[in-house]
């Protein structure tokens, strides 16, 4: 019977202000008098149950850690549960991590307070929360951690309580405060307040106000803090598009509003007509529109886009979306992999209008979405209204807005990086990852270190919904799953209009060097510019790999920011002035006059970046206008966006950029790609070296000949004979797949093993050594090592040996799934070992070794 009271009256209260409920008298009073009369009512069977605290996560800024609060007899609460609590001074809301039996021995018993209210049981799909939770256990991270990372700041609110007049009915007796109370709320119209501000301005506001309820003057109800409420802004509804009075301007805005077929925001009215707030009063007054508050949702407008059809599929496209939708209902993962230009982004685009028209969202994830503004124009203009973007580059109102509309049934879809995965996403029918096997899926810090495609996998499990994983050049581990059939593999061999792949040419730079050629652009490069024909080019610097660094030429040494274990990068400013800048810590300085070591006054930059390259370009050919793309360029919001178009509209002849390049750009002028420096990339201190390369490499030269126009690629080596090197010249997926497998197993590496990484850090050298050998040695005496399931590794100092001021250490494990061997928990406790000074993160499945 309680429960069934408090569920009526919780039930009603949306702790994110969809609607507001209305709630009685003794929950307005706070958990202290509402208690007491709980106690009356419950039965004694519900007093057999044995104290029970829950463990909250408080949704208040400054609030670091989970705090234990008494659950108050008979109360069923379990976590995910929205509650309210007391918290200093205020009354906050939280969310119930877990419920426990026993209370912690770190909680002093005394000063332990009651949860005041269940807000809540039903926030979060069914699925959720035991979602977060095994995102907790997988990768090693107290669930608090999860869940701040899976839920926009602010979304539980702070409570406000409010009151407000009911409809009068003739007034009663009252006592003396009740009537000054009842007066005060009556000088405003609808006498809606806070209760705070009730009882900042009278006196003894809680007994007037207990006494109006009682008698059905007022009613209280919880609202959502102002800062979280949704904006509401004024919005113009067309009523009557004709009539014989207008004038011209007026039925040129009725006409307008025709056009739109939908409510218009009043802003957007003014601005498209040129016409004034009167007139629209006016015409609102005749009865034609209607000037109404509506909700505005603070989601990321996009630009307009023409509205686009669906394609007619090539044969291979059609063959792949009929297989997939024979599984809409299965959690069945697919690889597309289709060669670059081979119209994967158009099965997407149909397997989503598929899975809207039953009535279920759709979730597309890409790596970066600012690097990506053409692939969001494409599904905008496929789908228009219905879709919704997340990313963390949103402002917080846009991404509290989006969070919030994935919980409301509609089917939309929803197109995000990485995070977007731990969206709440209410009726989930379909998961795509574009380009699967980028690295920006996985989370390097701080924890949890979660991988959007492993938690993918087990949104798609637990919705019964298909996982469709993107690429031209899987991940490995993908690919090995999809050779095992775990995976059902789907093919687009060949490029739309059965165009050819460009064809690459290697370019051996030491034969240049021999030649006498000393410029970073090869004399076949240097031919293919010069013969562009008006088309465009894209040159690709990796930005890894410390592009430039200087060095003395008289005794070799490399300047070094003095807080991280990296060379410092030389980057121009103006025409001239070169300063030194770290890319770890943002160090800067200016370029010494004489070398630190030996006085000798011959510095000199060694290696290419980005602008380098403009450099040499401008130098080379004064008549090609040149495009920078890379992280320095792109810092602006919507500079991604502004550069790409540009580049589109043939506002340049080359662009020049970094990794950014690589990423779904579609553009079908470009004619040639030349790749700079790819050996940069090989020689990375990883395993995964000749896999990112492969990837890098194919992704690049993929962005030339998408046109009518046939395309080709120069790719710039010093080691013409590497395997690598050959294979991405031949388009030679498989044979380079089975070869990188194949050296992969013996050495235990994955997707044969698996891997955790410890990193620790702390500015004292000596201590996070010391750290991570007792860490090492208390780990080896865990039974999964002890008894061969599992080898440690280390400790290390890591490749980059200190970053900031901080130095650090790694250790590394590996062997046979963490889940099944309870070496998870002994993890787990580990950060209690170690000392204050000392930062430890678990890192499972690591893709970053530096
Ligand atoms: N069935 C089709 N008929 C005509 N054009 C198509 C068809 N499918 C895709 N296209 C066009 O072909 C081009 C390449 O397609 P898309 O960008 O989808 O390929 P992709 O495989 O996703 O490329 P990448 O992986 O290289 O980014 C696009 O301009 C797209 O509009
Ligand atoms: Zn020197
Ligand atoms: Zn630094």
């Amino acid at each position: 019977m309680l429960m069934a009271a408090l569920r009526s009256q919780s039930t009603q209260l949306h702790p994110l202000g969809f609607t507001k409920g209305v709630c009685n008298m003794q929950q307005l009073n706070g958990g202290r008098a509402f208690l007491p009369c709980l106690k009356a009512e419950v039965s004694s069977a519900e007093y057999d149950e044995g104290p029970a605290f829950a463990s909250v996560l408080v949704d208040c800024p400054g609030a670091t850690a989970a705090y234990t609060y008494q659950i108050p007899r008979g109360w069923r609460v379990q976590g995910g549960d929205v509650v309210e609590v007391p918290f200093g001074s205020q009354v906050v809301r939280g969310i119930v991590l877990e419920v426990l039996a026993v209370l912690p021995p770190s909680v002093d018993p005394q000063g332990l307070r009651s949860l005041l209210e269940v807000v809540d049981q039903q926030l979060f799909p069914k699925d959720y929360w035991a979602l977060l939770e095994q995102i907790a256990t997988y990768y090693c991270t107290p669930l608090i951690q999860v869940v701040r990372t899976a839920l926009p700041p602010g979304v539980l609110g702070r409570s406000q309580r409010r009151v407000r007049l009911r409809p009068p009915q003739g007034i009663p007796p009252l006592s003396e405060q009740g009537q000054h109370l009842l007066r005060f709320l009556q000088t405003k119209g609808s006498g809606d307040y806070s209760v705070r501000y009730l009882q900042q301005q009278l006196p003894k506001v809680q007994r007037a106000l207990k006494e109006l309820e009682r008698l059905g003057l007022v009613e209280t109800y919880l609202a959502a803090a102002a800062s979280q409420q949704p904006k509401r802004q004024q919005a113009v509804v067309l009523l009557n598009s004709e009539g014989k009075t207008l004038t011209q301007r007026q039925r040129q805005i009725l006409r307008y509003l025709q056009q739109q077929g939908r409510d218009c925001w009043l802003q957007e009215v003014l601005k498209a007509t040129g016409t004034t707030p009167q007139t629209l009063h006016r015409l609102a007054a005749k009865g034609y529109i209607a000037i109404v508050q509506q909700q505005h949702c603070r989601t990321e407008q996009g630009i307009a886009v023409t509205p686009d059809r669906p394609k007619t599929l090539t044969p291979a496209q059609a063959t792949a979306l009929h297989v997939i939708s024979k599984h809409l209902d299965c959690a069945q993962t697919f690889l597309l992999h289709g060669v670059t230009g081979s119209g994967k982004t158009e099965v997407y685009l149909q397997v989503i209008a598929q899975c809207l028209g039953r009535g279920r969202s759709a979730l597309l994830l890409v790596p970066e979405i600012g690097l990506t503004p053409q692939l969001t124009d494409r599904v905008r203009a496929r789908f228009g209204e219905r879709l919704l973007v997340y990313h963390s580059g949103l402002s917080e109102g846009e991404r509290y807005d989006t969070w919030r509309l994935t919980l409301m049934p509609e089917p939309r879809v929803i197109i995000g990086t990485r995070s977007a995965v731990l969206l709440p996403l209410v009726g989930l029918g379909l998961i795509i990852l574009d380009e699967e096997h980028d690295s920006g899926y996985k989370q390097d810090q701080p924890q949890p270190c979660y991988h959007a495609r492993t938690v993918a996998q087990w949104r798609s499990r637990q919705q019964q919904c298909p996982l469709i994983l993107g690429t031209a050049t899987p991940a490995l581990s993908t690919w090995q799953a999809a050779q095992e059939g775990q995976i059902h593999l789907l093919s687009l061999p060949q490029r739309i209009h059965a165009a050819p792949l460009p064809p690459i040419t290697i370019v051996d730079m030491r034969q240049e060097l021999h030649r006498g050629n000393r410029s970073m652009l090869s004399r076949p490069l240097q031919e293919a510019l010069e013969n562009l024909q008006g088309q465009q080019a894209i040159l690709f610097v990796p930005r890894r790999g410390h592009s430039t660094f200087v060095s003395c030429r008289s005794c070799g040494t490399v300047i070094y920011c003095p807080h991280c274990s990296v060379s410092l990068t030389g980057h121009l400013f103006g025409e001239e002035m070169e300063v030194l800048r770290c890319h770890y810590c943002n160090y800067t300085q200016r370029v010494p006059q004489r070398c630190p070591s030996c006085g000798s006054p011959y510095l000199k930059p060694f290696g290419g970046g980005t602008q380098r390259v403009v450099r040499e370009l401008n130098r080379l050919f004064p008549q090609l206008r040149v495009l920078r793309f890379d992280s320095d360029t792109t810092q602006r919001k919507g500079a991604h966006r502004q550069l790409l178009t540009q580049f589109a509209a043939g506002e340049a002849d080359v662009m020049v950029g970094t990794q950014m390049l690589t990423k779904g750009i579609d553009l079908p002028q470009v004619a040639l790609v030349g790749i700079l420096a790819a050996d940069s990339l090989l020689h990375l201190p990883d395993y995964q070296a000749a896999e990112r390369t492969f990837q890098i490499l194919t992704q690049v030269a993929g962005r030339s000949g998408r046109g009518a126009h046939p395309g080709q690629v120069i790719l710039q080596t010093y080691v013409p004979d590497h395997p690598v090197i050959t294979a991405v010249k031949a388009y030679d997926w498989d044979s380079f797949a089975t070869r990188e497998l194949s050296s992969r197993a013996p050495l235990g590496y994955p997707p044969y093993a698996q891997l955790v990484l410890l990193r620790l850090s702390s500015p004292d050298p000596e201590d996070v050594a010391a750290t991570a050998q007792a860490i090492a040695q208390h780990l080896q005496r865990l039974d999964a090592v002890s008894q061969g399931d599992w080898e440690v590794l280390g400790p290390a100092p890591a490749a980059i040996a200190k970053i900031a001021g901080r130095y650090r250490w790694q250790i590394l494990l590996k062997g046979q799934s963490l889940q099944t061997c309870g070496l998870s928990q002994a993890l787990i406790h580990l950060k209690a070992e170690c000392p204050r000074s000392t930062r430890l993160s678990i890192d499972v499945d690591p893709l970053n070794f530096l």
